[in-house]
């Protein structure tokens, strides 16, 4: 075991529970979120007081070399939860049900309960709509959920790219209709991804759960970044707005992980440079 390097008073082992999220949000302590995508990343990222690590379909890009989140599989996505399970003692684990895997409630669960047994807390679903009944059907069987709105990445062929939502004032407020419904869905948190920062702090005003802002800004409960991005790692795609190299003034893994959650926790990260107006 590594020793802990987190600042703050949560004994090292103790891990994080889905109630302790909302109990954060009301006590105002901001959450430090990234993707990891095995053991040993999980367990730097773990030692260094990150709160939340998701197994993002975002490994698609980023660890398969592929061009969308799309091709991602249900089989993909467990065999990367196993193996950041055994890194972590104290964070706590989404993992994301990857495209169409979420089409209907049966397979929906069929693979949160893959996900479950491999060592995730919660799993992470993008979308409202048809999404509310997939929510509701897990939620009811004791899967915390995890919602994602704003720019889903598996919505990429029909939005024709990685652009901001939710900028004209018909858009912002669907996006708050669409929060609203996720909560009431029985969601316990969810990741607004490129939405103007003041539409993502009135989202966040708006819900008990805990809100999870990446290209947000400032203004949510907490905030995630994919992994790569936050060491600096060249994806060969277009680099967005949101995404800060931490390894550059850390010089280590284990300093960039803890610099961005007290980033995180201080209000620091992000800026207006990292957000979007
Ligand atoms: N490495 C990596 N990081 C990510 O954050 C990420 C992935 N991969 N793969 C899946 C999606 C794709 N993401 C992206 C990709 C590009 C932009 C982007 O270039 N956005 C423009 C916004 C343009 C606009 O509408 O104004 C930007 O300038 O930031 C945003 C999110 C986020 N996700
Ligand atoms: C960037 C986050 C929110 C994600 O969904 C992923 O990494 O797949
Ligand atoms: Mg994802």
């Amino acid at each position: 075991m590594y020793a802990s390097a987190s600042k703050d008073d949560r004994p090292a082992g103790k891990p994080w529970t889905v109630p302790e999220l909302a109990a954060a949000k009301r006590e105002g302590r901001k959450l430090a979120m990234l993707t990891c995508y095995d053991a040993g990343f999980a367990r730097a990222l773990d030692a260094a007081g990150i709160d939340l690590v998701l197994v993002g379909d975002s490994l698609g890009m980023v660890v398969q070399g592929r061009d969308s989140t799309l091709p991602v599989t249900v089989a993909d996505i467990a065999y990367h939860t196993a193996c950041v399970a055994r890194g972590l003692s104290r964070a706590l684990l989404v993992s994301d049900l990857p495209f169409a895997a979420d089409a209907d409630p049966v397979r929906a669960l069929e693979a949160s309960v893959a996900f479950l047994q491999a060592g995730a807390g919660m799993v992470k679903l993008e979308g409202a709509g048809h999404k509310l009944a997939v929510i509701r059907h897990l939620v009811e069987r004791e899967i915390p959920v995890c919602a994602h709105l704003g720019l889903t990445p598996q919505s990429v062929l029909r939005l024709g790219g990685y652009k901001v939502q939710g900028r004209d004032e018909a858009a912002a407020a669907r996006l708050r209709e669409d929060a609203r419904a996720v909560q009431a869905a029985g969601a316990s948190m969810l990741v607004l991804e490129c939405v103007p920062s003041g539409v993502a702090a009135a989202i966040t005003a708006d819900l008990d759960i805990p809100t999870i802002g990446i290209g947000a800004g400032p203004g949510c409960d907490g905030q995630v970044l994919v992994l790569h991005d936050m060491l600096g790692l060249d994806s060969g795609h277009r680099r967005p707005r949101f995404v800060k190299d931490f390894l550059a003034e850390g010089g280590s893994v284990a300093a960039a992980a803890l610099a961005y959650a007290e980033a995180v926790r201080e209000g620091r990260f992000p800026d207006a440079e990292h957000a979007y107006a």
